[in-house]
């Protein structure tokens, strides 16, 4: 509980004070009960360059206090920041303000008065924690929801100072070197050939019109693009389908034009109507056929050699990843969560190609459905919603994450924000993991792989499969369903590598992992 010394170091007006520990040195406590998301602190960050830090501040007491800034550039918060010390169930989260270039620290939990303010530091501490966490007791699990445990913000990793997995197989020899299938490890499912069902064709509906000149064609074809309805959603459609003597032409998607597109009046044409229209190309002579006879499609097929090459030193890439997520696994394990983990590796960039981003990152995710008391914290869900978060927090229109999401406004205000809602910000291209492989030590549910879809993943690596309950082959394989408008590679990692031999991870087959 809070002295009547400790109220003479009251900081803010959010009742936070500084107190000094034999163990921790200082650190932050509640002077008095503070209720679930609360702002508790704003601290603005003073920045290093990254040459300056490695020239310098490395050196110095500021190492211990300094981490890394998304943009690269090191960085040290002023104000309480600095001072909040680290816990494995951490009762404050903080969202990076890349904005205003400050942090803001929000309660996750009710914080009652004395008790210690902790955020969590990621999993390489560099410090012996003084924490000591005790095995999960189902009784306390009420009183521990907290939001941002494993895996938050802080766990985005550089992977560059990692040190070689342990048994990795492909550590010696050419990283350009073409590794057979057989030789990878895992194995490449083969999705079944799109769309080759009269009744798994997807559809969207379009605006027609039919045109009884066909000296009208050209001139419509020069109109389209005026009118602004040379849109992306339509390009793997031809504009004009000729059947029994008639012309007709495609106008726009009812998504790009709810209403019927206004036509040159000079043209006498009869009034558009809709018709449902292939959604995607066709990728095989059978499903082009069958697209064809909605609407003509183009025919792309892929061309020979394209279905991707492994090399060894991407094989090591692989090996890697998977390590930590099953090494993550195990940690989870140990505080009585279900031992399943999710890990996003940075892509895979040759040596000497110099075209990957140069602070490549990584992040991994537990499952934490005991600790935060939610039904839904499974390792994937969590690992995509703080890549998500991270990905967000670095465009060029980063909002902090953490606060509540507003309701619609209709004011104008509203209006105006959405006005100047950046491009990126518009497609998704801010928080979508597209291009990204997945790491997962085991077969992902029906919802995570759902999950897996709607982030736009490339693809989906796991160790142990969940013949009941998994959603990428197992009880069913959603990237294969009709209606779904993505689809990610799956893959299996062999039974007869080093982890794939770990049967301390094995689960019940009936839980959704
Ligand atoms: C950012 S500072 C936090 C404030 C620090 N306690 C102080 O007195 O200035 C990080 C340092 O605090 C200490 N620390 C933080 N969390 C700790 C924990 N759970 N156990 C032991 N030491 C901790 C470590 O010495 C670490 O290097």
């Amino acid at each position: 509980m809070a002295s009547v010394d400790d109220q003479l170091l009251h900081l803010n007006t959010t009742g936070c004070l500084i107190r000094r520990t034999q163990e921790k040195g200082r650190g932050v406590y509640a002077s008095r009960a503070i209720p679930a998301q609360t702002l508790i602190e704003i601290s603005p960050v003073l920045f290093f360059s990254k040459e300056e830090y490695a020239e310098h501040g490395r050196f110095t007491v500021l190492d211990e206090y300094t981490f890394k800034w998304p943009d690269g550039r090191m960085a040290l918060a002023l104000g309480l920041g600095s001072l909040f010390n680290h816990s494995a169930r951490p009762n404050v989260s903080y969202a990076l303000d890349t904005a205003t270039e400050s942090i803001r620290y929000t309660t996750v939990r009710d914080i009652v008065p004395g008790e210690e303010l902790c955020i969590f530091y990621g999993h390489k501490l560099w410090f012996e924690s003084s924490e000591t966490i005790p095995r999960h007791d189902p009784a306390d699990v009420s009183t521990e929801g907290v939001d941002d445990g494993w895996g938050g913000l802080s766990a985005v990793e550089e992977d560059s100072s990692d040190p070689p997995a342990p048994g990795d197989p492909y550590l010696e020899g050419d990283p350009n070197e073409i590794i057979s299938d057989e030789d990878l490890p895992f194995t490449r499912f083969k999705l079944p050939p799109e769309e080759e069902e009269l009744d798994s064709i997807r559809t969207v509906e379009a605006w027609v019109v039919d045109i009884p000149e066909p000296r009208h064609i050209t001139k419509l074809l020069k109109w389209l693009k005026q009118a602004g309805l040379e849109t992306p959603d339509v390009g793997h459609l031809k504009r004009i389908r000729k059947h029994d003597n008639v012309a007709t032409l495609l106008l726009a998607t009812t998504t790009t034009s709810p209403a019927p597109p206004l036509l040159p009046a000079d043209l006498d044409l009869p009034d558009p109507y809709t018709l449902p229209v292939p959604s995607t190309q066709a990728l095989t002579q059978i499903s082009w056929k069958l697209k064809s006879t909605f609407w003509p499609t183009l025919f792309t097929p892929p061309r020979k050699g394209e279905a991707e090459e492994w090399t060894r030193g991407k094989a090591r890439w692989a090996w890697e990843a998977m390590q930590k997520a099953v090494a993550a696994a195990h940690k989870a394990r140990a505080l009585g969560e279900l031992p399943v983990a999710a890990h996003i590796a940075a892509p895979y960039y040759a040596p000497g190609d110099s075209s990957g981003p140069s602070a490549p990152l990584s992040i991994t995710a537990c499952d934490t459905r005991q600790c935060d008391a939610h039904p839904l914290r499974h390792a994937v869900i969590n690992v995509i919603r703080h890549m998500a978060d991270f990905t967000a927090s670095t465009s060029v229109d980063s909002k902090p994450r953490s606060l509540p999401t507003p309701l619609p406004d209709e004011s104008a205000d509203a209006g105006e924000e959405r006005e100047s809602e950046t491009e990126e910000a518009r497609n998704g291209s801010n928080y979508l993991l597209t291009g990204l492989t997945v790491f997962i030590t085991h077969e992902p549910c029906i919802m995570c792989s759902m999950a897996l879809i709607h982030s736009r993943v490339k693809e989906v690596v796991y160790l142990h499969p969940m013949p009941k309950t998994g959603g990428c082959g197992g009880t069913a394989c959603l990237p294969t369903l009709k209606g779904i408008n993505h689809r990610f590679g799956i893959c299996q990692w062999k039974a007869d590598t080093a982890a794939g031999r770990d049967d301390s991870l094995r689960i019940d087959e009936t839980i959704d992992a």
